[in-house]
């Protein structure tokens, strides 16, 4: 490859909680299995972030890679059936933690996930629930897709797309995409020698992504295709993302001084709109939850989270997970629909813990989601969706 032109530096905007994807091109560099040769660099990143109170989730590929070089080793060929990429995966995962482990002095946790468990609206609350458990307790959550058991029509397939679902789903600041490249270009580099580099992306349009091409190396998956990707839904939660080279020891070291030679791609949501367009949008299920005039006021003029002291009685059949309508009291003795919101607990589970005080939810129901039947953070008002308060 000729030389290509720089990126210039520029600051990277404040962020406390960020996704950090590593790809296998980093820690499997040149498919052969494990190296510590660019992981080192990037855990020390981690480890000065730790250091400074902020909080990372690692999203880390490898696992398949790492397998791939036992495997060969043992049956002598390589065998590329599903079977055999999962045997793999399962093999090379411990060695993935293991090695990060090796280079962090931070408690880790191993998170593997499934399509499924991101699309099941009950199984995401839990994962987003262990996530912010380990976060609170500062240990880094080290995620992968869980390759051993998703077959191929279910499979996420790319850790960029996991990375920025996971972004989202633990309401990060930034999301950090770690590869083998500088950046973003205007081309793929390998077949465009003039392509020029492209420093920030103020909004992803169809030209932008247009500019990415396939993987370079042997092991990675997906290319610039699934990061600009990844950007997209990141971006649609309002987080923006940046794109910078993991082999390159001075851009990782800068980076801990919060400078980027690299890619920044901004988003024009934010975090707040973004939500309240998706709870706008995720239909209702039939099912409420009626509240007293004292919780009614609290969640329109105090920004509180929905208790179980203040909820008279829940209608339906709904389900954790589920989104529904909040009622209280409104004119005449009428119902008014005054909010909507993701329900930490079933229908069933609320008519149980109606008007008890939060520490008596273990008791009545022998275990406990949270002390939050309607988190604040998934929950809008009628008024801030811009629709009508129905009386019901
Ligand atoms: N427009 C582009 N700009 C930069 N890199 C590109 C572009 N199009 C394709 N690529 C390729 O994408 C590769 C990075 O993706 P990939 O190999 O999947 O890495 P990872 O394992 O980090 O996910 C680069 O090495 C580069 O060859
Ligand atoms: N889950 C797979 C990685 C899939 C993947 O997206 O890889 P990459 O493009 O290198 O980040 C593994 O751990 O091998």
């Amino acid at each position: 490859m000729t030389q290509l032109r720089a990126f210039r530096q520029q600051s990277v905007p404040p962020w406390r909680r960020a996704v950090l994807k590593v790809g296998s091109s980093l820690i499997a560099a040149d498919g052969g299995g494990l190296s510590t040769r660019y992981a080192l660099g990037l855990a020390q990143f981690i480890a000065s972030c730790h250091a400074s109170g902020r909080e990372i989730v690692l999203v880390s590929s490898g696992a398949v890679a790492a397998g791939r070089v036992v495997l060969k080793d043992h049956a002598g060929e390589e065998d590329a059936s599903q079977a055999a990429r999962q045997a793999m995966a399962a093999l090379g995962q411990t060695q993935t933690v293991g090695l990060w482990q090796r280079l962090l002095d931070i408690p880790l946790a191993q998170v593997l996930l499934t399509h499924d468990d991101l699309r099941n609206r009950r199984r995401y609350l839990n994962a987003r629930a262990t996530l912010s458990e380990l976060l609170h307790h500062r240990v880094m959550p080290v995620v992968n897709e869980n390759d051993t058991v998703a077959v191929d029509e279910l499979t996420l397939g790319d850790n960029d797309n996991l990375a920025a679902i996971i972004a989202a789903l633990v309401d990060a600041d930034m999301l950090l995409i770690a590869t083998d490249i500088d950046g973003l270009y205007t081309a793929d580099p390998r077949s465009n020698p003039g392509a020029e580099p492209v420093n920030e992306v103020p909004e992803l349009t169809p030209e932008i992504m247009a500019m990415a091409g396939a993987a370079g190396s042997s092991v990675g998956t997906g290319g610039m295709r699934t990061k600009l990707e990844a950007a997209e839904k990141a971006g649609a939660a309002g987080i923006e993302t940046i794109l910078f080279n993991g082999r390159d020891s001075e851009v990782v070291s800068l980076l801990s001084r919060d400078l980027l030679h690299g890619t920044l791609l901004r988003t024009k949501a934010t975090r707040l709109q973004a939500r309240k367009y998706w709870l706008r949008h995720v239909p209702a299920v039939p099912g409420h939850i009626e509240v007293d005039a004292g919780a009614m006021r609290a969640l329109n003029e105090e920004g509180a989270s929905l208790l179980p002291k203040g909820i008279l009685a829940a209608e339906g059949e709904f389900q954790r997970g589920d989104m529904v309508e909040i009622v209280g009291p409104g004119e005449n003795g009428s119902l008014q629909s005054f909010a909507r919101g993701i329900s930490q607990y079933s229908a069933m589970e609320i008519n149980r813990i109606a008007r008890s005080h939060t520490r008596e939810i273990k008791t009545r129901l022998g275990y406990s989601f949270g002390e939050n039947v309607v988190h604040r953070d998934d929950l809008a008002l009628v008024r801030e969706l811009d629709l009508t308060t129905g009386d019901i």
